[in-house]
């Protein structure tokens, strides 16, 4: 598809990512229109369809993806929606980002992926943001150059000022870890092999019965392991962090340092809130990038199979979590599409 007209969107779900990508699609990005929206709650839907000229407001998937004015879809309804969506938009083969996780277990991830296969063309760009950010992207050109030497280990810090309050403990794992998960397969370029998930007693700020934090390592079959501790009460910022340490030498993104100040006998600066500010223009351009590749007929970013993978070490991460020790991932065979 090589388009003139903008790009008709239907964005499903209108939650806190669903109405920051529908107000990114109608004001940043270029060459598309939010054509409709959808969400279980009419209401928020109809809301958020008002501030968008010509949008339409449904409480149906099926229903928009159907609409004459719709060319693609962004999902950002809960992971557990995800993958009726997923197969929603492949009976009407459109091409979809889907916020991560691409679904909440290996098993319906991998539904979604033979469901692809089935149409024999990669459709999905998963919303791994990390991607785009522009220092995890000097990272990985940096890691690229192989000046460095080879990399040994990945050290990671995931902190959120205050988890929501569906929140569990197997979701610090599945809905957080999983940025980690995708973020060592893409840096490192190896598939994560084991998992093992350490308990340190949980923080008095953390909700009653959620073990947070946790202290995650990850094996890769290229012999680096990354590990991660994922904080999501810790009250005073949204901390995203990675160190890459190499044979001959460390680089290390997420401190933040961009603007420091001296006043008064003190130094310091400030602390993102949240994901909208600490990636806003990594979102920003990845949607800006699916929207390019969408209209150039192309697919590209982070596949159904990412998701997939990092579906099934999480998996293996929550197994971890719950019997303690280290726990080997069940990987299946990469099909011949997202080799
Ligand atoms: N990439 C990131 O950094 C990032 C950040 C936050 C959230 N997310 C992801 O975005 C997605 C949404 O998260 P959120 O924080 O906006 O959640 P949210 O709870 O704020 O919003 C979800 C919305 O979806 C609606 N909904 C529920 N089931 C639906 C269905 N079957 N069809 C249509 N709408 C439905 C809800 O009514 C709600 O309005 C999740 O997959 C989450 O993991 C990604
Ligand atoms: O869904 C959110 C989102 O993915 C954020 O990027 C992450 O920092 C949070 O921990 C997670 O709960």
């Amino acid at each position: 598809m090589n388009r003139r007209e903008p790009l008709g969107i239907a964005v499903i779900g209108t939650g806190r990512m669903g109405a920051d990508h529908v107000r990114r699609i109608d004001r940043v990005i270029n060459g598309a229109r939010v054509a409709a929206v959808v969400d279980v709650d009419a209401e928020r839907a109809k809301a958020v369809a008002a501030g968008v000229d010509g949008c339409t407001a449904h409480t149906d998937p099926a229903a928009a993806m159907a609409a004459a004015d719709v060319d693609a879809v962004l999902i950002a309804s809960p992971g557990p929606a995800h993958e009726a969506a997923l197969l929603t938009a492949f009976e009407h083969d459109l091409p979809v980002l889907c916020e991560k996780p691409l679904t909440p277990d290996a098993a319906s991830a991998l539904r979604v992926v033979e469901a692809e296969q089935a149409l024999g063309h990669r459709r999905v760009q998963v919303g791994f943001m990390r991607r785009y950010d522009a220092e995890y992207v000097k990272l990985k050109a940096l890691l690229s150059t192989g000046r460095l030497g080879r990399p040994l280990m990945l050290h990671n810090r995931h902190r959120n000022v205050a988890s929501p309050p569906f929140f569990t403990s197997p979701m610090l794992i599945s809905d957080s870890v999983a940025h980690e998960v995708d973020a060592t397969r893409w840096l490192l370029g190896h598939e994560i092999t084991a998992v093992t998930v350490l308990r340190p007693a949980p923080s008095s700020g953390a909700p009653e019965g959620l073990r947070d934090p946790q202290f995650v390592v990850l094996e890769t079959d290229g012999g680096a392991l990354s590990d991660v501790e994922i904080f999501v009460n810790c009250g005073f910022g949204y901390q995203v962090q990675a160190e890459a340490v190499c044979e001959r030498g460390t680089a290390r993104i997420g401190d933040g340092h961009a603007l420091v100040t001296h006043t008064a006998g003190r130094w310091g600066g400030t602390i993102t809130q949240d994901w909208t500010e600490r990636f806003a223009q990594a979102y920003d351009d990845e949607i800006q990038t699916w929207v390019d590749a969408t209209r150039r007929g192309e697919v590209t970013g982070p596949s159904t199979w990412d998701g997939y993978a990092a579906a099934a070490v999480c998996e293996a991460g929550i197994r971890a979590l719950e019997n303690g020790g280290r726990v080997e991932v069940d990987l299946a065979e990469k099909p011949p599409l997202y080799r």
